[in-house]
């Protein structure tokens, strides 16, 4: 896990001459995307497609459709013929780009897969050698140092550490191992370094979870998001209406005697229906998911990505997410009178079968202390910790029972030790235990209480850290209107001052695996948006519940399953990122509309006096072009030539701030509405001059 918070670099996986190459290819796709199929999809450029085809029509037989004005009608026909087809590759050209980048990564992901051969597990206990495409569900395989393994699963026997680079791009191997929540999980695709394992798969070929990367950076199974439809059904109504607008435009002409050719119909036609949004418009889709991509997390659905977007409410775990995760031991404090040697004694026997790094810590102060055992512990039964029992512990042969938890719940343990123990004797309690609970908790820190049987030999201190940098990171959160809740299985007295000194605006303690779901609950009951991270099994129906749910990728499959995204460097502040980018591509789509939209003011100016040159309409023509041709043909330039420039925009996104919806809403109507007014103005206006200079018009 990766304790820093500062907002990470984005991974640049494209190199100079990768994006050569990229363009290129981008190019010829740009050619193949004119399939009437692919048009189709994007109603707004496909009216283009059927302009440039009728004025392809008119420059063969200018008078097709009547009889055409003007001197050269070809020349004229013709060159609005390339510009809109040129205005149709360009916007290929966008979408192109957008999903070749996706490609590179899906390529380095693929060269990770191999046909490696698997060994199969036979029910008498042999191997057989298979193919990994003949791996199903419920096969147990074996994998020795050095195996590529085969498919994704569950480890089952064995200890062994991989090599998890293919997929993380961290190369630091991880210990693999049964039985642990979290450890036990393995991916297909990864090499193990040493020993050997025997895993259960957990997928059919095909499958597996990098399959499902590969085929989602790839866009293959990218669908159009809710808001995506929405705008895209906007844009085809606008297209409507213009078409009805410009139908009527000939009959006008007719009865002041200024006939419009139909070539300068479409003209004005493509010029008026919003191309530079319906042209970028899914080229900022894809690049959406390619950024949350390139942070190293999975979407699993462009969907999720958007949803980060509009994210009202953020849910975060303490430890791990808040705190360093790494809550270590720092000090035993006996009570009732007990020495230190026997409160190190309890300690180190309470936990010596905890596999969590607070056990580890413990054990290793308690032996720092000199604290021995006098049992064997192949006699002992370990009692694992739950996150509902709040304890963990060892059980000895003679019923004796050692537990170390959360003060009340050793407090329970110990009240009903003694009454099922039948005597009369009194446990006992002390303010001593109460004032120690306090002192950590107001540290910070997380006091667990030691007991044997339903006697209480002393506290606990583990101390938690705050990452640095995550107060900044919260007030973010704040400026951009997302409310931050902190879940805690942690007392109440060490959640406030953790959720204090981290400034989360709200938290929750001493909180069950069920009050996960119900907090997500009761927020979306309110209309809330809510995202959520987690990475063990019991946090996957919380992590299913939450509009965006983010899995560790050190987490189990059932949490990964759950999630619809998986962070590689399960890092759990990443959310903060992600909803960054979420935001980012709502807001990118959002100005490049309302641009797009802006920018008809001018080609009004443009092309509507030059049109009406005849009749007298002489105080709009503002612009003062050179003529009726050369307006149209600039306008129609500045409308092609604006995707093109748009397309590193729509690619990286607008530049991100920290502030409400709202606010920024209205920063970017203002920003790219005026500029999307006054542009496109000096822009024709210069194309006007150059094609004239070079006596095109
Ligand atoms: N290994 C352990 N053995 C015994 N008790 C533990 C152990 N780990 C944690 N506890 C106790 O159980 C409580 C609940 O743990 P849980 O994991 O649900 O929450 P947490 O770790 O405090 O916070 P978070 O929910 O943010 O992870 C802890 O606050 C602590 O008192
Ligand atoms: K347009
Ligand atoms: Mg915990």
């Amino acid at each position: 896990m990766t304790p820093s918070t500062k907002p990470r670099q984005e991974r640049k996986h494209t190199t100079k001459a990768k994006s050569a190459g990229l363009y290129r290819r981008s190019f010829q796709q740009a050619f193949v995307k004119l399939h009437p199929r692919n048009m189709l999809k994007n109603p707004v450029m496909f009216v283009v497609w059927l302009g440039t085809i009728i004025t392809a029509l008119v420059t063969i037989a200018p008078n097709l459709f009547g009889p055409t004005p003007g001197d050269n009608p070809r020349l004229f026909n013709g060159l609005i013929t390339l510009i809109l087809f040129l205005t149709v590759v360009f916007a290929n050209f966008a979408e192109a780009v957008a999903e070749g980048r996706g490609k590179a990564q899906a390529d380095a992901l693929r060269s990770a897969k191999s046909d490696a051969k698997a060994k199969k597990l036979l029910a008498d206990g042999s191997t057989q050698e298979v193919s990994s495409t003949a791996l199903r569900r419920g096969d147990q395989i074996k994998v020795i140092a050095g195996d590529i393994i085969p498919a994704d699963g569950e480890v089952i026997k064995g200890i062994a550490s991989v090599d998890e680079s293919a997929i993380t791009g961290e190369s630091a191997p991880v210990l693999k191992e049964p039985g642990s929540d979290i450890a036990s999980s393995v991916t297909g695709g990864t090499r193990i370094n040493s020993d050997e394992l025997i895993i259960r798969v957990t997928a059919d070929p095909g499958q597996g979870f990098l399959d499902r990367m590969i085929s989602l950076v790839e866009g293959a199974s990218r669908s159009k998001t809710p808001n995506e439809i929405a705008l895209t059904v906007l844009l085809a109504v606008l297209t409507q209406v213009f078409l009805v607008v410009i139908a009527t435009l000939p009959t006008v002409s007719v009865y002041v005697n200024s006939p419009i050719s139909i070539a300068v119909l479409i003209a004005l036609l493509v010029a008026l229906i919003p191309t530079t949004i319906g042209g970028l418009l899914s080229a900022i889709g894809i690049a959406g998911m390619d950024r949350v991509a390139q942070f190293n997390v999975i979407a699993t659905s462009g969907r999720a990505v958007e949803a980060c977007g509009d994210i009202n409410t953020l849910i975060l775990d303490k430890t791990g997410t808040i705190t360093l995760g790494n809550r270590l031991a720092e000090e035993f404090i006996p009570v009732n009178g007990h020495s230190m040697e026997k409160v190190a004694k309890v300690a180190l026997e309470s936990s010596i079968f905890d596999e969590t790094p607070e056990g580890k810590s413990i054990v290793k102060l308690a032996e720092k202390l000199g604290a021995t055992l006098d049992f064997d512990p192949k006699q002992a039964e370990g009692i694992e910790f739950s996150a509902k029992t709040r304890m963990s512990g060892t059980d000895l042969p003679n019923e004796v029972q050692i537990r170390k938890g959360a003060v009340d719940a050793i407090k329970g343990f110990v009240r009903s030790r003694s009454g099922s123990a039948g005597t009369s004797r009194n446990v006992k309690l002390t303010p001593e235990l109460d004032t120690t609970f306090e002192r950590i908790s107001r540290l910070g820190g997380t006091p667990l209480a030691l007991c044997k049987n339903d006697e209480i030999f002393g506290v606990v201190y583990l101390k938690d850290i705050i990452k640095p940098g995550i107060r900044e990171r919260f007030d973010q959160m704040r400026r951009m209107g997302i409310k931050t809740i902190m879940l805690t299985g942690d007392n109440r007295i060490t959640a406030s001052v953790i959720a204090e000194e981290a400034g989360v605006d709200d938290f929750i303690a001493e909180a069950t695996p069920e009050d996960k779901i119900e907090v997500i609950r009761t927020e979306q009951a309110q209309g809330k948006l809510v995202a959520m991270t987690g990475d063990g099994t019991n946090d996957a129906p919380a992590l299913a519940q939450a509009n965006v749910g983010v899995a560790m990728n050190t987490g189990t499959q059932a949490a990964k399953e759950a999630a619809n995204m998986v962070d590689l460097d399960s890092d759990p502040t990443k959310l903060i990122d992600i909803v960054t980018i979420g935001k980012q591509l709502l807001i990118t789509r959002g100005a490049l509309t309302t641009f797009s939209l802006a920018n008809d003011i001018a080609k009004y100016f443009a092309i509507l006096p030059a049109i009406f040159a005849g009749i007298g309409v002489g105080t709009l023509n503002i612009m003062d072009l050179a003529s009726t041709q050369s307006a149209v043909l600039s306008a129609l330039i500045y409308n092609a030539l604006v995707i093109p420039a748009l397309i590193p925009l729509a690619l990286t996104g607008v530049k991100f701030r920290p502030l409400t919806a709202d606010q920024l809403l209205q920063r970017n109507i203002f920003i790219y509405g005026l500029g999307g007014v006054v542009i496109p103005f000096i822009a024709i206006k210069i194309i006007d001059v150059l094609i004239v200079s070079i006596g095109l018009a």
